[in-house]
């Protein structure tokens, strides 16, 4: 298995969120995080990708494995498309931006300052820096926010190309990417916090 969880119990806030957690990822699989808004998809990711510190359990993945992609895509936006991605090239040790920049539709916008692209292209640029980053395990929260129909199918091919190379994809989408072949985790199974009481309304405000 490329990324395998157990037991994971994830907080926000001080208030735990998620707790018994598991599941595998072996290379080749996607797996998409499903659960309503506040479920706790996002601090599964954040805690995943080593950002907050989990309150129990166990990941067993090798770190330099691991590619986040949030909402906060670490665009510079005084440095154009292509000097973006020759940043992120250097920082990973890869080489060779070009690829990334057709797979997701840059090309025509490779010398455009990032702070005059449009929400969409942000974020196909926040997309290709996974590409650049070259590592084998996507932890991806929503990546699809402003992508309209053909940039969402651009990126729905990426991740299928990711995924017969040998990688593997954990995503948090309300959006149906086309992967068939993905598995589904719903992190509701895994709620520790009990929902807000019925009537809690009326107490409050009745
Ligand atoms: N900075 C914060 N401090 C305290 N609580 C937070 C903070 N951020 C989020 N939360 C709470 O943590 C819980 C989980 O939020 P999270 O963002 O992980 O949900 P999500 O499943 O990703 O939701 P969405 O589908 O809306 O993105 C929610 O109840 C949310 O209100």
């Amino acid at each position: 298995m490329i990324l395998s969880v157990r037991g994971l119990a994830v907080a926000r806030g001080g208030v735990t969120v998620l707790e018994g957690i598991g599941f595998d990822l072996a290379a080749g699989q996607a797996l998409i995080l499903r659960g309503p808004n506040g479920a706790g998809k996002t601090t599964l990711l954040r805690t995943l990708a080593g950002l907050q510190p989990a309150l129990a359990g166990e990941v067993s993945v090798a770190p330099e494995a691991l590619a986040y992609g949030a909402h906060a895509d670490g665009i510079k936006s005084v440095l154009t498309v292509a000097e973006n991605l020759r940043f992120w090239a250097a920082v990973h040790g890869t080489s060779g931006i070009e690829a990334a920049l057709v797979a997701m539709d840059l090309t025509g916008l490779r010398d455009r300052q990032a702070a005059h692209l449009s929400a969409g292209q942000k974020r196909r640029l926040g997309l290709a820096r996974l590409l650049v980053a070259g590592r084998p395990v996507w932890l991806l929260d929503e990546p699809t926010v402003s992508l309209d129909v053909a940039s969402v199918a651009l990126f729905a091919g990426v991740v299928r190309g990711h995924l017969s190379a040998g990688g593997a994809a954990l995503i948090a989408t309300h959006v149906d990417l086309g992967l068939g072949e993905a598995g589904v985790l719903d992190v509701g199974a895994f709620r520790a916090v009990a929902p807000a009481r019925a009537g809690a309304f009326d107490e409050a405000f009745g």
